[in-house]
């Protein structure tokens, strides 16, 4: 037996976000998954809010990445720095596991590869792990949604993200089918700032195009948002400049975004047995993650499936939610096979 002890971590290790859940505790680390560090040393500059702020703001010696991308590892040393430097402030706040290393619980998107997956398990472990048991996204977000995963009865959970978006249905504890696609909350961002360098010549940055999605952003219905104003650099005359934009333009640009997540949902739905389905037709479609957050998207969904879709409680912690509730069951994480899912 092991994985007893109120230690153990479960870590939701996101493309945006990466939270920390203590057993007993609850999430006690909610920050960007963004490391700042010197680019000849490689000495680490800041982590986190702190680092998210210098994104397009550093001088030439300083460089602000985010280490995950499409919600798998691209630059593997960062991120196990950053998981070290996370794991050690959780530890600091709660005062738990001094002597001993714990067990950790970490999120993996549905689709990954077994090398994928290896390597989030090896980052976990050089972070200080005991050892690392990767936990599906869409299984740890519906449990963080309070949906009955361990019952015969499907459930339906739509996770979108930053980097992925993963569509899953769950009954008696496992997943009977999913889609992950690498279309989420980034790619909004991304459309919007080509919708506006296109129309408008401007240039925006990475946290302009964000604050937009957020801020006006919506999948459907734009009357009642006001416009906003931006800033970025005229293209032309190389010169920053503002404009003002109307949310209808925004809710243009994200209509093949929102459109891709919608597909994901029909396809799966298309492969859900029939029992399944009915479950799912009674309690709805539980959507998670930051990406549930954008205006309407429910709604969109709803009407392109005839479904009743429901936005969980606080989304975007969910998955930490779920992956630290999962520890209570560590042992069938444990006996799963770790390299050919
Ligand atoms: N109010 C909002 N409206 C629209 N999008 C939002 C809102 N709030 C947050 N988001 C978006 O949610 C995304 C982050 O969600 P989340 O933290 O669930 O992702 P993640 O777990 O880090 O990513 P992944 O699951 O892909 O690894 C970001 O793209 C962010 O811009």
């Amino acid at each position: 037996m092991f994985g007893l002890g109120s230690k153990d971590l479960g870590i939701d290790l996101g493309t945006a976000n990466t939270l920390i859940y203590v057993k007993g505790k609850g999430i006690v680390l909610r920050e960007p998954s963004v490391v700042a560090f010197q680019n000849d040393t490689k000495d680490i500059v800041a982590v986190g809010n702190d680092a998210r702020n210098m994104i397009g703001r550093t001088p030439g010696n300083i460089v602000a990445l985010r280490p995950m991308k499409d919600g798998v590892i691209a630059d593997y040393e960062t991120t196990a720095t950053m998981m070290k430097y996370y794991i050690k402030q959780a530890a600091k706040s709660t005062g738990f596991f001094k002597n001993s290393k714990p067990y950790i619980m970490v999120c993996v998107p549905s689709g990954i590869t077994a090398v994928e997956q290896r390597a989030v398990i090896d980052a976990t472990k050089q972070a200080g792990a005991r050892d690392a048991f990767p936990i599906e996204e869409p299984f740890a977000a519906a449990i963080g949604a309070n949906l009955p995963v361990w019952e015969p009865t499907g459930s339906m959970v739509v996770d979108i993200g930053g980097g992925t978006t993963e569509v899953a249905i769950i009954s008696l504890g496992g997943i009977v089918t999913s889609q992950s696609i690498r279309i989420a909350g980034d790619e909004m961002d991304e459309a919007i700032s080509q919708y506006i360098r296109k129309t408008y010549n401007l240039m925006i940055g990475d946290r302009t195009a964000e604050s937009i999605k957020v801020e006006v952003g919506s999948a459907s219905g734009t009357e009642d948002i006001e416009n906003m104003e931006i800033r970025g650099r005229d293209l032309l005359t190389g010169l920053p400049k503002t404009i003002e934009i109307s949310a209808a333009e925004i809710a243009g640009a994200l209509h093949d975004t929102v459109y891709a997540i919608v597909e994901a949902v029909k396809n799966t739905l298309e492969k859900t047995p029939p029992e399944l389905a009915a479950d799912i037709m009674d309690r709805g479609i539980v959507l998670t993650g930051g990406g549930a957050l954008l205006r309407n998207i429910d709604k969109v969904i709803g009407e392109e499936t005839n479904m009743p879709v429901l936005i969980a409680e606080d989304p975007l912690d969910c998955v930490a939610i779920g992956t630290g509730k999962a520890l209570d069951h560590i042992n069938l994480f444990k006996n799963r096979p770790r390299d050919s899912r």
